[in-house]
């Protein structure tokens, strides 16, 4: 982290192959700042978010992610970069046949947690964040989605990261338990980690107002209105 800085892109040009998808973007994100990111299907919300983790290089600008510098990231510090980053994505769905706790010890043996005692008080710890301490041997098809989605954040916030990365976090659950979910990252981002979260949802984002960037004909917009 430079400051509360955590992160900074200036004059950043993003490609997916030989495809310029977005260009000139300048963007700062804060500890603690909760951020929606909208814009059409294709207009490159993935894309901003894969050069602020890591899986896509920047092409030209300079930026700085968690502390990395983006235009010098290398691919042995991506897992470092990752352990910073917590992600919450449709695709990084839980482990269908391991319980709610193997599926939080499988992150932490993979990230480095070797003290059986640690690694037992932390799930408790990020289970009781997101109010599901009681749910530790549960099997995922035995909690209903907001529950599942809720271990998907806890298991994001297990290394204590600087910055969790939602992509859709809300796109398969009914509207109460979307609010619920969104509380619960806003509460997150009270605790000082911030929070990005792209969506489609208009209507969330009118119930809980906060900053909007918006990716729209190859450039990314920043502080935007929506009607
Ligand atoms: N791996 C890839 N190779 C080539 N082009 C890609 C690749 N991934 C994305 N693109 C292209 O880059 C552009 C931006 O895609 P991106 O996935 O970032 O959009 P998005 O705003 O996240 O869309 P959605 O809302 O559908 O997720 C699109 O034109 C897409 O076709």
């Amino acid at each position: 982290m430079i400051g509360n800085s955590i992160i900074k892109l200036n004059n950043v040009d993003i490609f997916q192959q030989k495809h310029l998808v977005l260009s000139n973007v300048n963007l700062h994100i804060d500890k603690g700042d909760f951020v929606w990111l909208i814009g059409q299907t294709g207009s490159g919300k993935s894309s901003l978010l894969k050069v602020i983790y890591g899986d896509l290089n920047i092409a030209a600008g300079t930026g700085h992610a968690c502390g990395y510098e983006l235009s010098k990231l290398a691919g042995k510090d991506v897992p470092y970069l990752r352990r910073k980053l917590g992600i919450v994505f449709q695709d990084f769905q839980l482990l269908t046949d391991r319980s709610v706790e193997q599926n939080l010890q499988f992150v932490m043996h993979a990230t480095g947690w070797t003290e059986k005692n640690q690694i037992a008080d932390r799930i408790l710890d990020v289970l009781e964040k997101v109010g599901l301490r009681s749910k530790l041997k549960k099997m995922p098809h035995e909690l209903s989605g907001g529950e599942q989605q809720r271990v998907v954040i806890a298991r994001a916030l297990l290394n204590n990261p600087e910055i969790i990365l939602a992509d859709e976090p809300t796109g398969n659950l009914d509207p109460d338990t979307s609010e619920e979910i969104v509380l619960l990252l806003k509460q997150i981002s009270q605790g000082g980690t911030a929070v990005v979260v792209a969506t489609h949802d208009y209507h969330i984002i009118r119930t809980f107002p906060s900053r909007i960037i918006k990716c729209e004909n190859g450039k990314v917009l920043e502080d935007v209105q929506i009607a």
